[in-house]
């Protein structure tokens, strides 16, 4: 299965530019045939938290707008798309969610997911509701789960997430910053060790209005642990070839799953 994680610079509060980085980027991924394209967290205005209120475009708001996008770039380059996220304020919901779209490479919506642990250091549980519903798709026949950045703090959502429906590949999205790097990597490889399964991890790069600094560090860790491709601190694609089948290898060889004590926690 090929994948490809693309990580660049959003700019904050500038939908049409980083929609445009983005129409560039997927003309030259259609060349490499990608069964799978995954975006960064908040790809479409970045944190503009304070100004979510005055968008007034009901299409944006209601998330239409990023759907049709990811439709097309499904339709471009014939591949799923796990959208990153955006802001968005559903007809249900009293506030802003932080939410994930999938989309199948016939552009059809196969998961929405809005982020559960909203990040306090960021503010986000001021601007925004957390979700409350978990992650699960698929992609092809390969059961899927997938978690937005500070989700990825919280092993027992995680599992929870993996259990549900014997996940091989763990899909998250970021804006992780720079100064903590060392955490992104650690608990990319641990949640990929612990639940036997892929992680397949997009961050975004380059420096955000307020002068955060963002990792990028993108890459996509085997159910053994192993990282088996990393991108720097520069922008552009990551691509990687992976077999999902490998997490049933490693469940077979250390049958975690099986093996745990249920019943004492
Ligand atoms: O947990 C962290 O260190 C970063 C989390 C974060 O930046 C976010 O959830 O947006």
């Amino acid at each position: 299965m090929k994948i490809g994680l693309l990580q660049f610079s959003v700019c904050r509060g500038e939908l049409e530019k980083n929609e445009t980085i983005i129409d560039a980027y997927m003309k030259e991924a259609g060349e490499m045939a990608p069964d799978v394209i995954v975006l960064p967290e908040m790809w479409t205005r970045g944190y503009d938290l304070e100004n979510l209120h005055l968008h007034k475009d009901l299409e944006e708001l209601n998330g239409e707008r990023t759907a049709q996008k990811l439709k097309k770039w499904a339709l471009e380059t014939g591949a799923y798309i796990v959208g990153g996220s955006t802001a968005l304020r559903k007809s249900n919901t009293k506030g802003f969610t932080n939410t994930m779209y999938v989309v199948n490479p016939q552009g059809e919506k196969i998961l929405t997911y809005d982020k559960v642990h909203l990040f306090r250091l960021m503010q986000e549980d001021r601007y925004m509701v957390a979700g409350q519903e978990k992650g699960n798709f698929y992609i092809k026949e390969w059961p899927c789960g997938a978690i937005i950045c500070y989700d990825l703090r919280f092993p027992e959502w995680v599992r929870q997430t993996i259990l549900a429906n014997q996940g091989q590949m763990l899909f998250v999205v970021a804006q992780w910053p720079q100064v903590r790097v060392a955490h992104w990597r650690t608990l990319l490889q641990a949640r990929a060790i612990e639940n036997q399964a892929y992680v397949i991890a997009c961050n975004r790069n380059g420096a955000d209005d307020d002068g955060t600094i963002f990792a990028g560090h993108s890459m996509v860790i085997d159910p053994w642990g192993e990282i088996v491709a990393q991108k720097g601190e520069d922008e552009g694609w990551l691509w990687v070839d992976i077999d999902p089948n490998k997490a049933v290898e490693v469940r077979k060889k250390i049958p975690i799953f099986a093996d745990r004590r249920v019943e004492l926690y």
